[in-house]
């Protein structure tokens, strides 16, 4: 029986789950028949060994063909992080710095806005923005950053500050999360990242940091922002001190509020960069070194089929793992590469070394040679362009604001991981 309702398609494939054992068999079925994969379920998914591991990974390529088509999508976009001062200590973090430290930043408003500029001329359709929680910072000071963005580029998506950052400007301000989130979204705030979930455990947290806003405020400020109307990315940080347990479980309470809220646009699976982060440093015996190259193509694949129906964009993050491994990932229910960046810093703080911008041409490529059809998205999943013709020659112009290819001059960019792209073709 085949039918279908929204993004939910319900048909058994058996291609997809020939050569698994029982228990894992019976699994995929059910999640190819429109079943739901519980927690347990999950974490037998991530358990998967030998001929299961494949039969994991055809099925997620199956619900993602019957969501996603053969489309891949990216968004041209600019990371700003405004600040990266920040005393709240998280262990695994190494973009926070103290205000002494020789490489402490803050940006004013004039000069976000330039950036912001420079952005949009290069044909940037949104700007990320997020920072450090300075101590001395004003709890106005976000509403301040995108007054200052919108008044002077009214067309610009803001996807900024996570449920932390929230966090910060409520208690500063003195304001119920409600009162804050309407206010930023009067003033111009169009989507937040999910970020700042890492695992949504309070165990786990303990571990990561002391300070970090708990599980239960960020589900309650997440939430919040999908009832007044701003809609988020979610986020998963993994592979240090967390188990199949804690990722079944938290992709499991995504889906709970995103069965409520409708206000999910996409799962980004954020692998732990562990060479500069100090959780890593001062605990090597105890902290593992980042996921495995095995548990990051299940993360891709178990979120597919655990989220198949409600969240049905998986981001691959290419600055965690590199344009060759991201490319793979299409094979592992991924749909979308994420954003150009321009200018990634927090992967590369902890010692990333995938550069700070990807460039669309390189997307298009990527995507390409993966057989799948590139599309250039805005930052709530609406196409704004169709990479069709298969000839790279014949690339349907990507024009900028100005008039200008940016496919020719966002290569003008130094720090572009020219060599991972190449082996990724
Ligand atoms: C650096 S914070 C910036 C926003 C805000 N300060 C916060 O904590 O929510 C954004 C996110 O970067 C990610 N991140 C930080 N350090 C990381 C690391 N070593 N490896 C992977 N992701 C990391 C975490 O998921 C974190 O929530
Ligand atoms: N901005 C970073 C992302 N991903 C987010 C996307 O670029 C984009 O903002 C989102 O899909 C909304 O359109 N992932 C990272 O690992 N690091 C980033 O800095
Ligand atoms: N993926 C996040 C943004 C992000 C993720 C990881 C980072 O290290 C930094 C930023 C979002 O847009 O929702
Ligand atoms: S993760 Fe965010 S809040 Fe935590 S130390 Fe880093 S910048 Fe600060």
């Amino acid at each position: 029986m085949t039918f279908q309702s929204t993004t939910r398609q319900f048909a058994c494939d058996p291609a997809a789950v020939g050569g698994a054992s029982d228990p894992i068999r019976a699994i995929l079925e059910k999640a190819l028949s429109g079943g739901e994969v519980s927690t347990e379920e999950g974490v037998a998914l991530f358990r998967a060994e030998g001929a299961d591991i494949d039969a994991v990974y055809r099925t997620a390529d199956t619900l993602r063909r019957r969501a996603n088509g053969d489309r891949v999508s990216f968004v041209v976009n600019r990371n700003i992080n405004f600040t990266n001062i920040c005393y709240m200590g998280c262990r695994f973090c190494g973009f926070a710095k103290r205000t002494e430290d020789k490489s402490a930043e803050w940006l004013e408003p004039a000069q976000i806005v330039e950036r912001a500029q420079q952005a949009w001329d290069r044909g940037a359709t949104e700007v990320c923005i997020q920072g450090g929680l300075h101590p001395k910072m004003e709890g106005t000071y976000y509403r301040q950053i995108i007054r200052a963005i919108k008044t002077a580029l009214p067309g610009m998506h803001i996807h900024a500050f996570s449920p932390f950052e929230i966090w910060y400007g409520a208690s500063k301000t003195k304001m119920s999360y409600r009162d804050f989130l309407t206010d930023l979204k009067e003033a111009g705030l169009d989507s937040m990242p999910g970020t700042a979930a890492e695992i949504l455990d309070t165990e786990v947290r303990m571990q990561l940091t002391t300070n970090k806003l708990s599980a239960e405020r960020w589900v309650e400020i997440i939430r919040t922002a999908h009832e007044v109307g701003i809609p988020t990315t979610a986020t998963i940080m993994y592979g240090h001190v967390d188990a199949p347990e804690h990722w079944a479980a938290h992709i499991a309470l995504l889906r709970d509020i995103q069965k409520d809220t409708g206000g999910f646009t996409e799962l980004v699976p954020l692998s732990f960069v562990h060479t500069d982060s100090p959780l890593y440093a001062q605990n090597p015996d105890k902290v593992r070194p980042g996921p495995t190259a095995r548990e990051v193509d299940l993360m891709h694949a178990v979120s597919r089929i655990m989220l198949h129906g409600w969240i049905d964009n998986i981001q691959v993050s290419w600055t965690k793992l590199g344009a060759a491994r991201a490319q793979e990932m299409l094979s592992r229910g991924v749909n979308d590469l994420g954003g150009t960046l321009m200018n990634e810093s927090i992967s590369r703080a902890a010692g990333s070394d995938h550069g700070q911008e990807i460039t669309a041409k390189e997307l298009v490529r990527m995507i390409r040679a993966a057989g799948r059809v590139p599309v250039r998205r805005n930052t709530v999943y609406e196409t704004r362009e169709v990479f069709e013709h298969h000839d790279p020659e014949e690339l349907a112009p990507l024009v900028d604001r100005n008039g200008r290819d940016p496919l020719a001059f966002l290569e003008m960019f130094p720090e572009r991981p020219a060599a991972s792209v190449e082996a990724a073709q």
